[in-house]
């Protein structure tokens, strides 16, 4: 394709929509409509996405050149010269990327500007604005298609049908890029093809009055993504819940939504809801008012007794009181403290194990077990337990399943203990991390967790 300018020759009479292209851009065949009110020219682009190159900003989209073709898509790359605000048709005004490149018609190129507009109701994929044609084009509004007709068949040859279709965008909700889980995330589904950010969940912000939910991100609106997969840490659950829930409104699939990760993190429901589901799980007592312990820690039953911390995680608020009288004291401690605890009944016989499964989707992918140190009821990791490889029973792999469904979440880690009666359900967890059972049972969970999002949304890709 030859980008030599034209030459300043005769203006080329139009007509009030022409067959145009954007060579540069791979946008060999585009049908424009003449649109004097416009000064700058518009071009109609999806998943638009400013990136920095050498300190220039770029920017990257999806045209789709065929408004009765819509799986031919092109994706398009261009510097970005401006940002302004563009009054619509509709006289809404926008904030619009300009970028420039080359525009051909009637065998004459030359470069020119124009804003990026994603209008899924356009019905010309371009409108060309005055500045396009100031000097070039002459417009007969009586006329249509002057110069002749552009080949649609033209995509057929270029890289249409590309592995770009099946090329999902994720964005990882995490605070922590570096963190084992989400570098994990982050390779797997970089190679099984897909483009991956990794969004720092308390500096997204967003504008809730907009008739259009979107979320904004280091002063611009981020791309649309297919898939987010949230890693919302506990001390930011209520904001990463309402982030979740945007990207949700906007019709972005979330691998845990937003109304499961509330179900997880408040223990009490999470308790009610796998109660109601017929979940074996210790026997647990909750109560506010202090006078009412007594009767409580009762009907519980008797001594030892594990005392939780609603708040707590990793094992630090939970404690084993040996007699109803120290059950007792440490409840009228914590009372001081205006903490939410919770009773259970002491599974003795898991002798300081439980297991952790990873629930993606309907199935267990993975199980380990936690031993505690001697001496130490508690097995979580951050308390000195050991992991190690565990084969779980049918009956353990029903429960976590039907744990995790039964908070609604798509992928878990739900912590089982043994008892004389069968699995006990402890908690279910929404943001699973994957070092200890990546590393104990050496299988790739976070390839997992990418293909349960191909799966979902029907883009396995064709080659691994
Ligand atoms: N009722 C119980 N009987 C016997 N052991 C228990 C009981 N409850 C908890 N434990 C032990 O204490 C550990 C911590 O308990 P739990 O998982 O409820 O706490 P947590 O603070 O929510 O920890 P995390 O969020 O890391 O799982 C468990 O892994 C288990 O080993």
């Amino acid at each position: 394709m030859e980008h030599g300018m034209a030459q300043k020759n005769q203006s080329i009479v139009v007509g009030w929509d022409e067959w145009v292209s954007l060579p540069e851009m791979g946008l060999f065949a585009i049908k424009a409509k003449v649109d004097t009110g416009a000064r700058t020219s518009a071009l109609h682009a999806v998943n638009i996405e400013p990136y920095d190159k050498d300190g220039v900003t770029r920017v990257r989209f999806v045209v789709h050149p065929l408004p009765d073709r819509p799986e031919v898509e092109i994706k398009c790359d261009a510097q970005v010269v401006d940002v302004r605000d563009i009054t619509s048709s509709n006289g809404e005004s926008e904030e619009r990327f300009i970028i420039r490149t080359h525009f051909s018609i009637a065998g004459q190129e030359w470069p020119v500007e124009m804003s990026l507009a994603n209008r899924e109701d356009m019905q010309y994929r371009m409108l060309i604005g005055r500045s396009t044609m100031s000097g070039r084009m002459i417009i007969d509004p009586d006329r249509s298609m002057l110069c002749g007709e552009l080949s649609p068949n033209i995509y057929d040859q270029v890289n249409v049908r590309s592995e770009g279709e099946k090329k999902l965008r994720i964005a990882i909700l995490s605070r922590e890029p570096e963190n084992y889980s989400t570098a994990r995330l982050v390779d797997a589904a970089v190679n099984r093809g897909h483009s991956v950010d990794v969004i720092n969940t308390t500096r997204c912000y967003m504008n809730i009055t907009s008739k259009k939910p979107d979320i904004h991100y280091q002063g611009m609106s981020l791309p649309e993504y297919d898939a987010i997969i949230p890693r919302i840490g506990a001390s930011i659950t209520f904001y990463g819940m309402a982030i979740v829930r945007q990207f949700e409104m906007m019709g972005v699939y979330t691998l845990n939504t937003a109304e499961a990760i509330g179900c997880s993190r408040d223990k009490l429901f999470a308790h009610q809801l796998l109660a109601r589901a017929g979940i074996g799980m210790p026997v647990t007592g909750f109560a506010h008012s202090p006078s009412d312990i007594r009767d409580m820690l009762q009907s519980v039953g008797k001594a030892p007794l594990v005392l939780k911390l609603l708040e707590g995680t990793q094992g630090r608020g939970v404690v084993l009181a040996e007699t109803q009288k120290a059950a007792e004291s440490v409840i009228q401690a914590f009372r001081g403290l205006k903490a939410n605890i919770l009773v259970q009944e002491f599974i003795a016989e898991s002798k300081g194990a439980d297991i952790r499964c990873i629930v993606i989707g309907n199935k267990v992918v993975a199980a380990m077990k936690r031993q505690a140190e001697e001496g130490e009821f508690r097995s979580n990791l951050h308390q000195g337990g050991s992991a190690s490889k565990v084969r779980i029973t049918a009956e353990e792999r029903t429960a976590a399943v039907k744990a995790a469904k039964s908070l609604g979440l798509r992928f878990a880690g739900v912590d089982l203990l043994r008892s004389n009666d069968g699995p006990k359900v402890l908690e279910v967890n929404s943001s699973p991390g994957l070092e200890g059972v990546e590393t104990v049972t050496g299988k790739n969970i976070a390839g997992q967790v990418i293909e349960h999002i191909e799966r979902s949304l029907q883009r396995a890709p064709s080659r691994r």
